[in-house]
């Protein structure tokens, strides 16, 4: 495929164990990548393939497709046209029943919750609180009673930013009543989405008027999907920079690194410090 050149874009959607690699190759071979998150193992890595990207001349994205589920999109969008004044804190709960992945390469990653999957909160949490700089993340994870596969699948994290607060609280194992939740508070306004999982979703905006909830249309399965590839084909046809671009995604992922490392010590931990995954991150059954 690389050595024919009848493709532009390669949307690489291995998992990231040796997925580096592959996106090296397609840049050296001059062609646009969109990967699939987590991105990297390795912050450094991620950066080295950045600068590859750009010696090549070509773009390089990471497939954030939270980023375009119909809620977050309208949150992101209300925050950046400042419908909420300045965003002061962001709330983020998910209460789920993630043991699905019992059987599939999934259920041997020991951080499931806050690498696989916490990832599209990291990365939310900073579209949400976009002027604010994190510093300190303090994170747990726990397994909890009758838990049926190897990674803890409760979890949560605090961040405090400079001039915001945010929290994520992951139950994993909520195998009855899911629920789902964001809320931003604003000096202006405070926006709410909840529901009873990610596919459905209502959102509130609540100012000194009173309130309202937008409609909505699509779902985060698939539309997210369709968002990204959209965002990502849009800006290589326009030759700007994408919103989801891989450099970008360090940041977020740099998050998630610092929240590994917390629950890993028990100690609170600066965000850019750690700078690779645990090895035993991906060996859940021995643990
Ligand atoms: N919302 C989201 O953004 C989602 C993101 N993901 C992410 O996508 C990634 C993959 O997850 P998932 O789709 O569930 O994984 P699967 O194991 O279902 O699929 C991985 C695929 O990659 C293929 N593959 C592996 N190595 C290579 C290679 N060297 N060259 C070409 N193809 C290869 C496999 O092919 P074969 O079977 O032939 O080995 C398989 O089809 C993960 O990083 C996960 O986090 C997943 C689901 C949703
Ligand atoms: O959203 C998702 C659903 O669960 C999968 C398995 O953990 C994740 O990889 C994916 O990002």
């Amino acid at each position: 495929m690389l050595l024919d050149g009848s493709t532009e874009v390669v949307d690489i959607a291995t998992h990231p164990e040796g997925r580096s690699q592959i996106i090296r190759d397609c840049l050296q071979a001059g062609r646009h990548v969109l990967s699939q998150k987590p991105f990297v193992l390795d912050l450094d890595e991620g950066a080295a393939l950045c600068d590859l990207a750009e010696e090549q001349g070509v773009r390089l994205a990471v497939n954030q497709n939270g980023r375009f589920a119909p809620h977050f999109q309208y949150l992101r969008k209300a925050v950046a046209e400042g419908r909420l004044g300045i965003p002061n804190a962001a709330h983020l709960s998910v209460h789920w029943d993630h043991t699905w992945v019992a059987g599939t390469p999934f259920e041997r990653i020991h951080h499931l919750i806050l690498y696989d999957f916490a990832i599209h909160w990291f990365d939310i949490v900073r579209c949400l609180l976009p002027a604010a700089k994190a510093e300190r993340i303090y994170a747990t994870v726990n397994r909890v009673p009758n838990q049926p596969i190897a990674p803890p699948l409760a979890a949560t994290v605090a961040i405090q930013f400079d001039t915001a607060q945010a929290t994520l609280v992951f139950d994993a194992y909520t195998r009855h009543g899911p629920s789902d939740r964001t809320l931003i508070v604003g000096d202006q306004a405070t926006a709410t989405s909840s529901g009873p999982d990610l596919q459905n979703q209502t959102v509130t905006i609540t100012d000194a008027q009173g309130s309202f909830s937008p409609k909505l249309t699509g779902k985060w399965f698939p539309d997210g999907f369709g968002g990204a590839m959209q965002e990502f084909q849009a800006a290589i046809r326009e030759e700007r920079p994408s919103s989801i671009e891989a450099r970008d995604n360090l940041e977020s992922l740099s998050l998630c690194f610092a929240a590994i490392a917390s629950a890993n010590t028990g100690q609170p931990q600066q965000p850019g410090i750690h700078r690779k995954l645990p090895s035993n991150n991906q060996d859940s059954a021995i643990r």
